[in-house]
């Protein structure tokens, strides 16, 4: 089976730090792939490279037969790529729809004169989004709160929030950066049973950034370790926690006990 997302050599310098050096890995479709690695190892940078915010260096990211180097930020959610931010990104004074409802936009746009005039196009166009985002509220149990406004919600159901818009969008690649961070364990145990069903029913492949080590190992199916750059380990859960260099990298951390 071919690799849906595959990175090659990815290297990215700042001035004379490399923040990623040569790092190559697949991630097959319909699967979780981990990316860890302990602080300052190069994450952020490689999402930042696969989001079209940082320029690497050298390599090439691969997503379906796209060059995802030769496409433009804004354009990645019509190459099907989706993600989630570390801090949330939501209209905080928005309510829950509206947030949600932004998701569909590149999705269901019109045209610019079926908009200005709310033509027939236009009007379909909004029933469709509509009816995705009633279908993507009732899925991550946001229905009841879809009328709040954002600032009001738990955490737990903010990032749900975020994630329904990065749905609405039909990605086929789904980039979570660091989801659990701020999340306390049930709302931890809820995302992993989240992220396995987005795999399991939809399909999706996901790249999962995180430090929350019990849910990486809960549910990826492969995991990538950086450190200082470079990918030091790649393999299941169960080989990741007891591969050495890993644990060398992650001294301190209990890997084992995650
Ligand atoms: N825009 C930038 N300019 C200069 N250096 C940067 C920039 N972005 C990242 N770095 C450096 O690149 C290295 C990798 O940082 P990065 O943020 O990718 O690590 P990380 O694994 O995401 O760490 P953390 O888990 O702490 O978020 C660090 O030394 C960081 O200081």
């Amino acid at each position: 089976m071919a690799a849906h997302l595959s990175i090659r050599d990815l290297t990215c310098r700042f001035g004379g730090l490399t923040a990623l050096d040569h790092v190559s890995f697949d991630v097959m479709p319909g699967t979780v792939m981990g990316l860890i690695g302990p602080n300052g190892a190069g994450k952020s940078t490689l999402l930042n490279c696969l989001c079209r915010i940082y320029q690497p260096s050298e390599g090439s990211i691969r997503f379906e037969d796209a060059d995802l180097l030769q496409t433009r930020a804004h354009d990645l959610c019509r190459a099907g790529v989706g993600r989630t931010f570390q801090n949330l990104e939501l209209f905080g004074e928005m309510t829950v729809r509206d947030n949600v409802l932004v998701g569909c936009d590149f999705r269901l746009g019109a045209g610019f004169w079926s908009d200005l005039v709310r033509g027939p196009k236009t009007r379909r166009a909004e029933r469709q989004a509509t009816e995705l985002v009633e279908r993507e509220l009732e899925a991550l149990r946001l229905a009841h709160c879809a009328d709040s406004i954002v600032s009001t919600l738990s955490f737990g159901e903010q990032k749900r929030v975020e994630l329904a818009r990065a749905l609405v969008a039909a990605p086929r690649l789904l980039l979570l950066d660091e989801p659990a961070a701020g999340a306390n364990p049930s709302e931890t145990e809820q995302l992993g049973r989240l992220i396995r069903h987005l795999r399991d029913a939809r399909g999706l492949t996901i790249l999962l950034i995180e430090h929350d080590m019990s849910l990486v190992m809960d549910v990826s199916d492969e995991i990538v370790v950086l450190n200082h750059g470079q990918k030091i380990a790649q393999g299941t859960p169960a080989e990741i926690g007891t591969n050495p260099d890993v644990i060398e990298a992650y001294l301190g951390e209990d890997l084992e006990d995650a």
